[in-house]
């Protein structure tokens, strides 16, 4: 799969401007993104960045990473997924960063996403989903979580007891067993849940365009 998530991350360079500020997601895919628009950076004004880990990624290709709070919205965010529908709404924060994601996604007027074709479903949930949690809310959320989704949630942990920790200092909840038939109803609800920071569907605010990898790339 790595060659098509590269296929759909050179095609993303399409829809970069001159002069413009691009915003950069996180994860395997956007990895191959990077790479490219290392090729392009004399053509940008910098980027915005989703995870510390993409921040250190564009500075090694020599891309300038700038605060979102001094840019003013972005002409375009270029993303990956870990499950897209036809819709082309989402499921993010396989790699733990789903709420810088989400502001980014946000901020931004183009949201281009890039996937390979194992990502694509006809209804989200397969993928475990990633919920942010400040940590002295995990019991109450996931009990919440339960009673709301009748999902499964299972605490995310880099060892035994150990929450694998987000940038934003958090923990995360992947609610497995879904079949989320209304995902902008589901988002919602899941937001109002008090400890909760972000859920990583994105629903209310899809992709604005889907590049599946492949040969040649498919445009949704
Ligand atoms: O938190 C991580 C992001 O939402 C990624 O975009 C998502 O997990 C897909 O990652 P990958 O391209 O590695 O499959």
């Amino acid at each position: 799969m790595s060659e098509a998530k590269r296929l759909a991350a050179e095609k993303a360079i399409e829809y970069v401007t001159d002069g413009s500020i691009v915003g950069v997601g996180t994860g395997s895919t956007v990895a191959y993104f990077i790479e490219a628009l290392g090729r392009v950076r004399d053509r940008i004004a910098g980027a915005v960045s989703s995870s510390e880990q993409s921040s250190e990624r564009l500075r090694a290709v020599g891309i300038d990473v700038l605060d979102l709070n001094a840019t003013g919205p972005l002409a375009l965010y270029v993303d990956g997924a870990d499950e897209c529908d036809p819709q082309r709404r989402l499921i993010k924060g396989g790699g733990a960063a789903l709420t810088r994601e989400k502001i980014i996604a946000e901020a931004s007027k183009t949201f281009v996403c890039i996937v390979d074709p194992s990502k694509q479903v006809d209804v989200l949930g397969r993928f475990p989903l990633p919920v942010e949690v400040v940590p002295m809310a995990r019991s109450l959320v996931a009990r919440e979580l339960i009673a709301m989704t009748a999902g499964q949630p299972v605490w995310r942990q880099a060892s035994e007891g150990q929450g694998v920790v987000t940038d934003n200092g958090n923990w995360i909840l992947d609610v497995h067993g879904l079949s989320i038939t209304d995902p902008v109803r589901m988002e919602q609800q899941i937001n109002q849940i008090p400890g909760v920071v972000s859920v990583g569907l994105f629903a209310r605010r899809p992709a604005d365009v889907v590049i599946v990898g492949g040969e040649p790339p498919r445009v949704l």
